[in-house]
Formats: structure tokens, sequence, C-alpha cells
């Protein structure tokens, strides 16, 4: 066969694969229906595993190896999971609408833009960009009504918590009704033909130098220009057109400005990942067939013993944590407002009575909300 013949026969391939991907995703969601139906929780792992045990025994004689099988399946599972909670909790809420109006840091490429279409693409036909210069601004937009929703990365495995957002949680009106992880490859970016050597200007958001301090400590002689997010320094690089000028950011969100990938892999920590959390005026209930969060937060006073006896209330009930912060009290020198993440829903027994003993032994407890946990571990297969 001739090479746009054999690549012909590709492309066809690679459509029948879509269709069948996308006829996979709506019996998923068929599944969705008939478990809701029956009380049973969204997640199977029990059949997951029987599914992943039987695919790999398939694909073996057809030369597909079981890594690759394994792979191709978590990706898959773990859409299917997704949807079907994003349907389920579409339909409780009715959060179901054709279009959605989400604020999020910087322009299209910034990595609160690449969060956004992840989270709302399940959720929405149409998502109405409204790019923000600051977090502030993100949190005002939703407050006044302007947009429906806001993104907001609130921690990375490199730099850790982001304080500025914290902060803002304590004194807004809105409610967390969502949560999901993003991977976050930060990239040096430049106009195509950028000489690594003769770079004397880095430009990225605070955020992002942080994540990349240790790099960054190797380019001594580079001035850094702090930007309001990567969209803002890619479109920097590209209006300034000088050479010895480069961003950094996402390799996708680099090319819709035209920029190339000069270096990679410049975070702290390999595994570069952020948790965004999605905030609306009116919060959510979640569905008891989808693992839940809570998160709280609480001035406790300062007596000895204080945070214990709190959290020993968790303890008592049965929830367990999922993080622990605190932050300083604006106007208090030196008190804390904590802020606690449980693996609870709000309407569980458990963490209605324990919220009940929190109020008493509390100064101060608000409920920030709750929200479905979108991560989707994935089924290992055991042997046997
Ligand atoms: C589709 C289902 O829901 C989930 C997704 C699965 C899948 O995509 O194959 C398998 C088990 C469940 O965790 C199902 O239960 O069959």
């Amino acid at each position: 066969m001739e090479l746009d013949e054999i690549r012909h026969a590709i492309s066809d391939t690679d459509q029948q694969l879509l269709g069948l991907l996308a006829k996979r995703r709506q019996l998923a969601l068929a599944v969705a229906d008939a478990k809701l139906a029956q009380n049973k929780p969204i997640r199977d792992q029990k059949r997951e595993q029987e599914l992943l045990v039987s695919l790999i025994s398939q694909g073996k004689p057809l030369g597909l190896d079981a890594q690759y099988v394994t792979r191709l399946y978590h990706v898959i599972i773990e859409d299917s999971v997704l949807q079907q909670q994003a349907k389920i909790q579409g339909q409780l809420n009715g959060t179901d609408s054709p279009a959605v109006r989400v604020a999020f840091l910087g322009g299209q490429g910034s990595y609160s833009y690449w969060a956004t279409q992840k989270y709302f693409t399940r959720r929405a036909e149409r998502i109405i960009e409204q790019g923000c210069d600051s977090f502030n601004e993100i949190v005002q937009a939703v407050e006044t009504g302007h947009a429906d929703y806001a993104v907001l990365p609130i921690e990375n495995t490199s730099s850790g918590s982001i304080n500025e957002v914290y902060d803002l949680l304590q004194h807004t009106r809105l409610s967390i009704v969502g949560e999901l992880t993003h991977p976050i490859a930060h990239c040096l970016l430049g106009l195509p033909g950028t000489d690594l050597s003769k770079i004397r200007q880095v430009c990225a958001h605070p955020q992002v130098i942080a994540q990349c301090s240790q790099y960054l400590q190797g380019l001594s002689q580079v001035k850094i220009e702090y930007c309001d997010s990567s969209s803002d320094a890619f479109t920097r690089i590209k209006q300034q057109q000088d050479p010895t000028v480069v961003a950094i950011g996402g390799e996708e969100g680099g090319q819709l400005y035209g920029l190339q990938v000069l270096t990679r892999d410049l975070a702290n920590q390999k595994d570069n990942v952020s948790r965004f959390i999605v905030v609306a005026r009116k919060p959510v209930t979640v569905a008891k067939a989808i693992p839940a969060k809570t998160t709280f937060i609480m001035y406790t006073g300062q007596q000895p013993g204080a945070l214990v006896d709190a959290l020993l209330v968790l303890k008592q009930h049965g929830i367990s944590m999922a993080k622990l912060e605190s932050r300083p009290i604006n106007g208090n020198p030196w008190e804390e407002m904590f802020y606690v993440d449980v693996f609870a829903n709000l309407s569980d027994y458990a963490m209605t009575r324990a919220l009940e003993e929190l109020n008493k032994i509390t100064k101060f407890i608000k409920v920030l909300g709750c929200y479905p946990s979108e991560d989707i571990e994935p089924t290992q297969v055991t042997a046997g």
C-alpha cells in the first residue's frame, strides 16, 4: 500500500474508534440512571477490575500488551465516572444549563483557562469565558452576578497552598461546588528562533515563579517580571517581539500565542499538579452515589488543646480529614482561622452531628461547601 493509502486507512480506523468511544460514553450515562434508580454508587471498582482483567486477556492475542490496555482504560474509565458524576449532580441540583459564564485567571491559554475547559466541558454545551486579572476580581465577578461560577487554584504540589485564595474564602458568601486537579507542566516559551543563552528576562505569574524557584535560581543574570497570569506573560512576549524575553507557562497555552518551547519540566516537583475549586453563589447537594468532600472554616480560640479537641470530634464520628490549613485572621494578630477539608457528605448523619458538636466548642464555624470529589484513583489489576 502507498503511504497515503495507509494513512487513509488509519484515519478511517480513528474515526471508528471515536464513534465507539462516544457510544461507550452514552452507555455509561445510561448506567448512571440505572444506578440512581437502584441506589447504587457510581463507582464500582469490582466491575472495573473484572473489566480490566478481561480486556487484558482479550488484548493479548491481538498483540496489545497489558500496560497499554490498562493505561488506555484508566483514561476511559476516569472519563466515564466523571461524566456520570456530572450528569447526576446536574440533575439533582437543576444546574444543567446550555451555557455557563465562568470567571477565571487570565485569558485563553492560562492554566486556569484549561482547568475551566476541563471542568465545564462535561457540564455545559457552551462556556462563556470571563478572563480576570486577579483572584479578587474573579470572586467579585460571581458575587455581583456577572459570572455563574469561578474557577480558582487553591493548592499546588510544588508551591503548596495559595494563600490569597484561602483568604478570599474567609470573607466571601460564595460556596464551593466542585473541585478538580490539573497537571501543570511548566515550560520556558519564546518567540520562534529564541536563543536560550541570550535571554535577559522571564515573564510569569508569581505562583509559577514559586513553583519553578529552583530552576530560576540557575538563571542568575535574568530579570524576573511578575505577570497577572501565564496568558498575560504570553501576550507580552508576542507583543514585544523581543527574542531576549521569554515566558513560563504551559506548552498548549504558548502555542495559542505562536510561542515555542525552549525547556520543559521546570517545576520543583516532578509531579506538578494544581487543585482548583469551583465556587458559585448557591451551594449544591451531593448525591449519595458520589464520593463527597466538605470544607469548613473554624476559629477555635487560643486555649490549650483547642484544635486537638475540635479534631477529636471528627475522629469520634469516623470522619477522615483530607486537608488542614491555617491562615491569619485579618485584624486579630496571631489568631488563626483553620480550614478543614473532610471526606464526608454534609448530609451524612455523622457529619451533621460532628458540626453540631463543633458549633458548641468553637468560637466560629462556617461551611464553605460540600462538593463531589473528582479524584478518581485508577483501579489496579491484581494478579489471580
Ligand atoms: C459504567 C459504569 O460505571 C463506572 C465506570 C465503569 C466503566 O467505564 O466501565 C465501570 C465501573 C464504574 O466504576 C459501570 O458501573 O458499568
